[in-house]
């Protein structure tokens, strides 16, 4: 049987490469992969959990068909490996760092998809984004508006054609502990029961 994509999404910010990173012996223990994802910033800029290309290198490998999905956001092209769908048909679980606005996209082409949506409050998230100091302070104000539009677009439905019934929340207010341990039990029983 093929295995699941399970999509984490949230703000910029809110937490997504800290819990894939907290989250990853135990991600693997259960047989779910991890992918590092193709990103048009700076090599010192995307970490350990990403690859930085230049924007031209990015657009010889969409148009060889790199990626299995791919998407515009903040500025930058995102890339995921289409090495991701040689797993899935094995039967192996893929968790991978998406995006809010191409959900419905990801939707189309991995319809079984679990959705599992980091949310953290506006201030917090404000100050994590200036303590991270990855952005100036103009594209960190940015990172916020889209937050807050994207976030009323989920609420009413409208826009990218999310549904909030579909997707798993996960506060990553508290410790990233506690969003570990959740994350962990939607992937083993489904959200209900892990609030
Ligand atoms: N639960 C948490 N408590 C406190 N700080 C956190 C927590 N989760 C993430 N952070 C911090 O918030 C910042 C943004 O996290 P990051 O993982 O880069 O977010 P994202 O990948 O969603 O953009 C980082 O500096 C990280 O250390
Ligand atoms: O449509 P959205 O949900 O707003 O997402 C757009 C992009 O922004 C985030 O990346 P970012 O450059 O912030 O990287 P980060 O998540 O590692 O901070 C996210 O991972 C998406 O790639």
């Amino acid at each position: 049987m093929a295995g699941r994509l399970i999509y984490l999404i949230g703000p910029s910010g809110s937490g997504k490469d800290s819990l894939l990173d907290a989250a990853r012996p135990r991600l693997i223990e259960r047989g779910c992969r991890m992918v590092r994802r193709v990103i048009t910033r700076s090599a010192e800029a995307v970490g350990e959990a990403a690859q930085g290309v230049s924007p031209q290198q990015f657009a010889a490998m969409d148009a060889e068909g790199a990626f299995a999905l791919s998407w515009q956001a903040n500025g930058l092209s995102y890339g995921i490996p289409r090495e991701i769908d040689d797993w899935l048909a094995a039967g192996d679980d893929v968790l991978v760092n998406g995006s809010r606005a191409h959900l419905a996209r990801t939707r189309e082409r991995y319809p079984t998809l679990l959705v599992l949506l980091l949310t953290v409050d506006q201030a917090v998230l404000r100050q994590r984004l200036i303590a991270r100091g990855r952005e100036s302070l103009a594209d960190i104000e940015e990172r916020l508006a889209r937050n807050a539009r994207l976030t009323a677009e989920l609420i009413t439905g409208n826009g990218a054609g999310l549904f909030v019934m579909d997707i798993s929340l996960l506060d990553n207010s508290g410790p990233l502990e506690h969003t570990v341990e959740r994350l962990l039990c939607c992937l083993d029983h489904g959200h209900p029961v892990c609030a």
